[in-house]
């Protein structure tokens, strides 16, 4: 704490020093789009006002430090008044940084150019010490052999297991017994977050390494694996976003403050991952002599096991806490602010009973039977519904990759090797020139099309089973790089989607989620690594008197 305010007093008084005898740079310069969003030429002065004040050495520093609490926000609202909707931010010594939500240049970063785009080093040394070589830290071949593997956790059949028992049982079992409680007392607010939070968490347990931390309980118990999972993510998150790298890179050598925290919250994590390691081991052994299939159940610790390649202990730890990090927030991200959206908007709350009733008079959505995947997949409207929310709230709402060798983007900008170019999901779920002037509005209609529409052409996004009036229309996956996009696109997708809606025909078939807001008050966004509501989403939880839910 000492050596924080030590460095960023100096780190003050220096910065004066330069401005007073260098003055500021007054007005900045950006390269326009030759596609995508809006410019059409090249360099055009961007809007002087929202563009951030850069000077000698310190380059923005007053800008960031001052939007430090709504970085996200703040760069959006930069993006939006740039011109090709991507600029420069000028960080300390000279440093740049790109921002962007034009789809042409994220195209060219995640698909064209992908080898020239890896994560870069500040990313991979702030999360190293908690998510090590773990695939979702990892470039080349270690990241190739990894996504090999664990990508038939995502098959067919995986998937099927994983809506009818896994899903199923949490829904059933855990989540609906605690919302039918909190339902009989008015009086009972919860925090939606939480809850949400420590749904996603036993699944994703679940499938990473077969074990359940029965973290969704009535008394919402603290969870000793998951409490130290929280605290690492959000202390790595925390160097990610520092505005001073320096001061993390202290504190780790004296192995103060947060650092000393963040190396208990690893150790703990590290420590429970190796017991159950040991434990699967144990069970694979025992099966391999006994013959026995049904002793192991095939998780994605069991199939990096099974493979025989991997024998470095800490290796293998690393891969499943990669996917409990990848899995977590971001399900949970989107449905909170799912719940939010829907509870605001009436007629999309009415379409999506209507969707869940007509999956009960159809025969599936039972809770029992194998129906109930094949009936998840048919909510093309709910489908639509969770694609819109999360066109306004990413779960995740920036990511970086670092340019290997100079590079020029499609737009003529010349990127130096080093240079981290950050795409922003966010900014471009909010642009008026990708998606209308209607964009602040939630409209799931925006992705679906009704038979016999005049601009046919659905791109298979869902199916549109018999008798139902809408079907899917995607978009490009460049302009709404919500799950990423080209060779590293989240391998979860599918999954994801599954469990939400899943999740939403059960919570919402039975129940209202009514926000416990004050009138006129709106949940306040905020994000680590993932979008999330500060303070939580406090909601009353009130009983449907039709139950549309089918169980
Ligand atoms: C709404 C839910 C989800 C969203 C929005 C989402 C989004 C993303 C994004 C943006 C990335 C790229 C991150 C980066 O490289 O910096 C990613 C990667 C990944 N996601 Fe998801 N994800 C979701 C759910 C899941 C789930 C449930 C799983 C299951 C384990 C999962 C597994 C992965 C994996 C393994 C990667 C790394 C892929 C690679 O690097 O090759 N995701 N996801």
């Amino acid at each position: 704490m000492l050596a924080e305010l030590l460095a960023s007093f100096l780190f003050l008084i220096s910065s004066m020093i330069f401005i007073l005898f260098t003055g500021g740079n007054k007005k900045r310069s950006i390269t326009g789009g030759k596609q995508g969003v809006p410019a059409a030429n090249n360099t055009v002065s961007a809007d002087p006002g929202l563009l951030p004040r850069s000077y000698p050495v310190i380059g923005s520093y007053f800008a960031i430090y001052a939007n430090r609490d709504r970085r996200v926000q703040w760069l959006a609202d930069v993006i939006r008044s740039s011109p090709s909707a991507t600029f420069i931010l000028h960080r300390f010594l000279g440093q740049r940084q790109v921002f962007t939500a034009n789809p042409a240049i994220v195209h060219h970063i995640l698909k064209t150019h992908f080898h020239n785009y890896p994560k870069g080093e500040l990313l991979r040394e702030s999360l190293h010490d908690f998510l090590g070589d773990g695939i979702f830290n990892v470039n080349g071949d270690t990241w190739k052999v990894q996504r090999q593997v664990s990508s038939h956790e995502f098959n067919r059949r995986s998937l099927r297991r994983f809506v009818e028992t896994v899903v199923e049982t949490e829904l059933s079992d855990r989540l609906v017994p605690i919302l039918a409680a909190a339902a009989e007392d008015k009086a009972t607010v919860l925090d939606m977050q939480d809850i949400l939070q420590r749904f996603t968490f036993d699944n994703i347990c679940k499938i990473a390494f077969g074990y359940d931390p029965a973290y969704l309980l009535p008394s919402l118990p603290p969870g000793e694996f998951a409490d130290a999972f929280e605290e690492a993510v959000l202390i790595s998150s925390g160097r990610l976003n520092s505005i001073l790298p320096v001061v993390w890179k202290l504190k780790r050598v004296l192995g103060v403050g947060s650092e000393r925290r963040l190396r208990l919250a690893v150790s703990r994590v590290r420590d429970f991952a190796r017991d159950l390691i040991r434990e699967k081991k144990r069970l694979i052994a025992e099966q391999s002599t006994t013959n026995e299939e049904a002793a192991v159940e095939v998780d994605i610790l069991s199939r990096f096991l099974m493979s025989g390649d991997y024998s470095d202990e800490n290796f293998v730890i690393d891969i499943v806490i990669s996917f409990i990090h990848a899995g977590r927030d971001t399900t949970s991200a989107a449905l909170t602010w799912f719940f939010w959206l829907v509870s605001q908007n009436p007629d999309v709350e009415r379409e999506i009973l209507e969707e869940v009733h007509q999956l009960k008079s159809s025969g599936g959505g039972d809770g029992s039977g194998t129906a109930v995947f094949d009936e998840t997949r048919d909510m093309v409207y709910t489908h639509a519904a969770l694609c819109e929310s999360m066109r306004l709230y990413p779960p995740v709402p920036v990511d970086t990759k670092e340019a290997i060798v100079d590079d020029f983007l499609p737009d003529g900008m010349l990127v130096k090797k080093g240079t981290r170019v950050v795409y922003h999901p966010y900014a471009m779920g909010r642009l008026p020139e990708l998606w209308g002037s209607d964009w602040a509005e939630f409209k799931p209609d925006r992705w679906l099309e009704r038979p016999g529409d005049a601009s046919s052409g659905g791109n298979g996004g869902g199916r549109g089973a018999p008798g139902r009036k809408w079907s899917f229309v995607g978009r490009d996956q460049y302009l709404y790089p919500v799950f990423q996009a080209g060779p590293r696109v989240c391998l979860g997708k599918e999954m994801a989607f599954l469990q939400m809606k899943r999740m939403v025909a059960g919570v919402l078939g039975r129940f209202r989620v009514v926000p416990a807001l004050d009138k006129g008050r709106e949940p306040e966004y905020f994000a680590d690594l993932t979008s999330k509501m500060k303070g939580g989403f406090p909601v009353r939880i009130e009983p449907r008197t039709i139950d549309y839910s089918g169980n």
